[in-house]
């Protein structure tokens, strides 16, 4: 179990996390605000949306909006289904002015990203008591489960806080597959997991994470991040549904 604020991921019903995904303060403002009011576990804020990179005027926004709720940083880079192009260097120099600003809780890192890059974000991120959320994407397919294991293995390895998979199913056999490596590993690691298949097909890993192991659940606050997404109201009522009659 990981505490981040009042919120513990790892015990109970998978929380909640809705995404901001505007592409200027204007709507970044609006949706803070109508995410604030829906009040989910966790907020994400997706960077890679955003027109620009003066990233510490929008964290403002954010945080005066949502209050004391964990926030997640997160720079999707366009090789794992991002929105825009960046720099090394701009993604570093982002990522450590997010995590001196004293506004975020969670950063999310992918794993692939150059290890120059990548093992220094996550050293600072334990300097700055930010946890880390060691990632990694694959839009195109539903990898081996050897290969899903190895990743999950390597992100804990590296010193991740939570390790997140998310991969795109054809058909379901390969949403059993993640269901299945999410099963197996959430009793290796030691850290919190969190998995999901994308697409309509994989709506179920969004739902059943308190049975497999996945501890985080990304919905839609009317727009969505990733594919598969949905309505958080229709995702709490599903989550509490399952919460209720899984513990009797
Ligand atoms: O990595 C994830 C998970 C996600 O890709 C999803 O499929 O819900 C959505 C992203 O915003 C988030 O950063």
């Amino acid at each position: 179990m990981l505490k981040i604020r009042d919120i513990e991921i790892g015990k109970g019903r998978p929380k909640i996390c809705l995404p901001i995904t505007g592409i200027n303060l204007d709507e970044i403002k609006e949706q803070a605000i109508h995410i604030s009011k829906l009040n989910p576990d966790l907020v994400e804020w997706r960077v890679d949306f955003f027109e620009s990179l003066d990233i510490i005027p929008a964290l403002e926004v954010i945080r005066n909006h949502i209050g004391h709720k964990p926030l997640i940083f997160t720079f999707r880079t366009i090789n794992e289904g991002g929105q825009k192009q960046i720099t090394d260097q701009e993604y570093l120099m982002i990522n450590e002015r997010a995590m001196m600003s004293g506004l975020i809780d969670l950063v999310d890192i992918e794993l692939k990203l150059p290890v120059v890059i990548r093992n220094p974000l996550i050293a600072k991120a334990k300097q700055q008591g930010i946890a880390t959320i060691i990632s990694n994407h694959d839009f195109d397919k539903t990898p081996a489960q050897e290969e899903m294991i190895n990743r999950l293995r390597e992100a804990e390895l590296i010193g991740a806080s939570i390790a997140k998979l998310a991969v795109m199913p054809k058909n379901s056999h390969d949403v059993l597959s993640i269901l299945t490596v999410t099963n197996k590993m959430k009793s290796i690691l030691k850290i919190p997991l969190v998995t999901m298949s994308m697409g309509g097909i994989g709506l179920m890993t969004r739902l059943s994470g308190e049975l497999f192991g996945s501890t985080i659940t990304f919905g839609s606050a009317g727009q969505v991040s990733a594919p598969g997404q949905i309505d958080f109201t229709n995702l709490s009522t599903v989550l509490d549904i399952i919460h209720e009659n899984i513990t009797k």
